[in-house]
């Protein structure tokens, strides 16, 4: 049943050679850090199909996947996915930290003593500067020390640690804490920040370690992807657990890439790891994402920037790359942009028929709806389609939404129900269906009951879409067919991170409001799929968004010192932006811009190592 560790083989089409190989199968805990586009994210993914399928991590035990980011948590989950039977992947959890924290709050509430225990309907909030204001306001005669600090020192109190509720208060510090905690927790449902739900996870490993001991019996092996952008209250759970236990972990990030200081993240956190888990450390050196002249950049770049830079080789070495893959672009004002960048990726198409609009990516650092409301209609006037994926429909965005399973189920059976057999549709939904029911598709009878129950679904989508135009359809209608009631109830106990019925059911509305979107616009059901799969249209998204994605062209717009402001991050920030792609980068100016003094250090190294920027006129 399980593939011999010698004859295991990596996925088609991937190379794990050498130290890639070597970290593929440790069987001790490794940090592995790397530059963009080094195989990280699929490095991680081959590693747990390694381990699944050769039984090193033996049923029924798990991986943990702990990414820092939603984005992260779901591509690592859909590689492994693509590249291990349902049977397998359904051992490979990934989640981000958050949700990890909430589910062992949540399974483990009861073991908190009472002052901590939040109510079991708890929520979570949000605080802003101006709720840190009214705690203060409200509460200063009952604790007058609160006026000393302002609303960012007032949220690093309470986060602290959890509060102490026997002894003597020895500080205000202390007593301001306590207070906070005293107030949310009596709130009836108690009202929790996730920094606060970490703290609770912690307290309650600590104080019981039986539950540490179920969490480390449940899973052999831990990744931590993203691992640069992990906080210190982050990377406390972590140790609270894993620390000292068999657990082996496997730690993956580009220090480089590091985009979250502004939150917290932990400078030397590899250091750290090291110190706390033993691991060695190894460095990856290939780029297999973008072509040798991106790579010559990114290299040069890295040398400017870093007093340590790391060089990478380009895995793609021998391929041509095209003569325009690297140039700047400076238009009189934003209007000229918008004009020139629709007929830029018209002519590319027109020139090129391997590429779709969705090859295209604009990346912004800041304020992507403004940036949608200028472009989509010069897009539009030429035929191309603009999705700011970013945009929030609801509770969650564009691109979030078009990666949750409620919305992969629903647009698979649309799929199959107009005969669009790309991207595997009934490989897709029979999975989702039979993590629902419980079925185990490798053994037959569950694979004919599942098989049945597909076609089932099928008929019924037919029914409802078949005889009928998009626009005659409405999104809440096919989410009321597909998604009943028992359907959601399913959903909520099979995928963890949808947290309750609440969210869910938010989550639906806004796949059907995506679905009236893309109705609207499309003049065949094909059309419609094209754009619920976000094929159709170039990508415009903000470069946080961007992290651990890549695309043919990568278009940077804005690039002056309304989205730069000499922040810690920026370095980092234009990095990140600038190994997205795999062909060609343009860098966008316009002369309308506010100015350019805090890019000039990028704009001067990005002339010296070559590219050439260009008036257009
Ligand atoms: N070993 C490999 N052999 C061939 N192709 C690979 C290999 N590893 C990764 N790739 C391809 O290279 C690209 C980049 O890989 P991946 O996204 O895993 O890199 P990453 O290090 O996580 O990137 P980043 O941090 O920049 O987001 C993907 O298209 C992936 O399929």
């Amino acid at each position: 049943m399980f593939v011999d560790p010698d004859n295991w083989k990596p996925s088609p089409g991937i190379a794990i050679e050498g130290t890639a190989l070597e970290v593929v199968k440790s069987h001790s805990s490794l940090s592995i850090m790397a530059g963009p586009g080094a195989g990280k994210t699929e490095l991680l993914a081959q590693r747990a199909a390694y381990l699944l399928t050769t039984g090193e991590c033996p049923p029924p035990r798990r991986i943990l996947a702990i990414a820092f980011k939603v984005d992260a948590a779901r591509n690592l989950k859909d590689r492994v996915e693509q590249r291990c039977p349902p049977e397998v992947s359904r051992r490979f959890e990934s989640l981000t930290l958050h949700a990890f924290a909430k589910r062992t709050l949540d399974q483990f509430r009861e073991a908190l003593g009472p002052d901590l225990r939040p109510s079991a309907d708890y929520q979570i909030i949000f605080p802003n500067r101006d709720s840190w204001l009214e705690f203060q306001r409200r509460f200063a005669q009952e604790l007058p020390a609160l006026q000393d600090y302002n609303a960012n020192q007032l949220s690093s109190i309470v986060h602290a640690d959890v509060p102490k509720f026997d002894g003597d208060d020895t500080s205000n510090e202390d007593r301001i804490r306590r207070l906070w905690w005293q107030k949310t927790l009596s709130l009836r449902p108690a009202a929790l920040t996730f920094d606060m739900v970490i703290l609770l996870a912690i307290a309650i490993v600590r104080a019981q370690p039986i539950v540490r001991d179920a969490i480390v019996a449940t899973y052999s092996h831990v990744f931590l992807d993203e691992f640069q952008d992990v906080t210190s209250r982050q990377y406390h759970l972590i140790r609270a657990i894993f620390e000292n236990t068999p657990a082996v972990l496997t730690a993956v990030g580009d220090t480089k890439q590091a985009i979250m200081g502004w939150a917290g993240a932990l400078p030397q956190i590899f250091d750290r790891f090291a110190e706390h888990f033993g691991a060695d450390s190894r460095k990856l050196q290939f780029n297999f994402r973008s072509n040798a002249k991106i790579v010559n950049l990114i290299n040069d770049l890295s040398a400017a920037f870093w007093d340590d830079p790391v060089r990478t080789e380009c895995a793609r070495k021998n391929e041509p790359s095209p003569p325009d893959a690297l140039e700047g672009w400076l238009f009189e004002d934003r209007a000229a942009e918008g004009v020139a960048l629709a007929k830029f990726i018209k002519d590319s198409l027109s020139q090129n028929e391997k590429l779709g609009p969705h090859d295209f990516a604009i990346l912004a650092r800041l304020d992507v709806n403004g940036i949608e409301r200028r472009l989509a209609p010069q897009f539009a006037a030429v035929g191309i389609k603009l999705t700011n994926e970013a945009r929030m429909i609801g509770p969650v965005a564009i691109q979030d939404i078009m990666k949750e399973p409620v919305y992969l189920f629903l647009v698979s059976l649309l799929k199959m129900a107009h005969g669009v057999r790309q991207g595997s549709p009934f490989q897709t939904c029979r999975n989702i269906l039979a993590g629902l029911e419980g079925l185990d598709i490798s053994v037959e009878r569950d694979a004919g009951r599942s098989l049945r129950m597909v076609q089932d679904l099928v008929v019924q989508t037919v029914e409802l879409t078949a005889r009928r135009a998009p626009n005659e359809v409405t999104g809440e209608q096919v989410g009321g067919l597909l998604i009943t009631p028992e359907r959601k109830q399913q959903f909520l106990r099979t995928y963890r991170e949808y947290q309750n019925l609440e969210y869910l059911e938010a989550l639906v509305s806004a796949c059907a409001v995506y679905f009236d979107e893309c109705a609207a616009e499309a003049n065949s059901w094909a059309g419609v799929i094209e754009s619920l799969e976000g094929k159709g249209a170039v990508k415009l998204m903000t470069i946080h968004k961007s992290k651990g994605l890549e695309y043919d062209t990568v278009i940077f717009v804005e690039f002056n010192d309304d989205a730069f402001w000499n922040s810690a991050d920026d370095v980092n920030v234009f990095f990140v932006a600038l190994s997205r792609a795999r062909e060609r980068i343009r860098f966008s100016l316009t002369k309308d811009a506010r100015g350019f003094s805090n890019v000039n250090r990028f704009l001067e190294k990005l002339q010296e190592s070559g590219v050439v920027f260009h008036e257009v006129t």
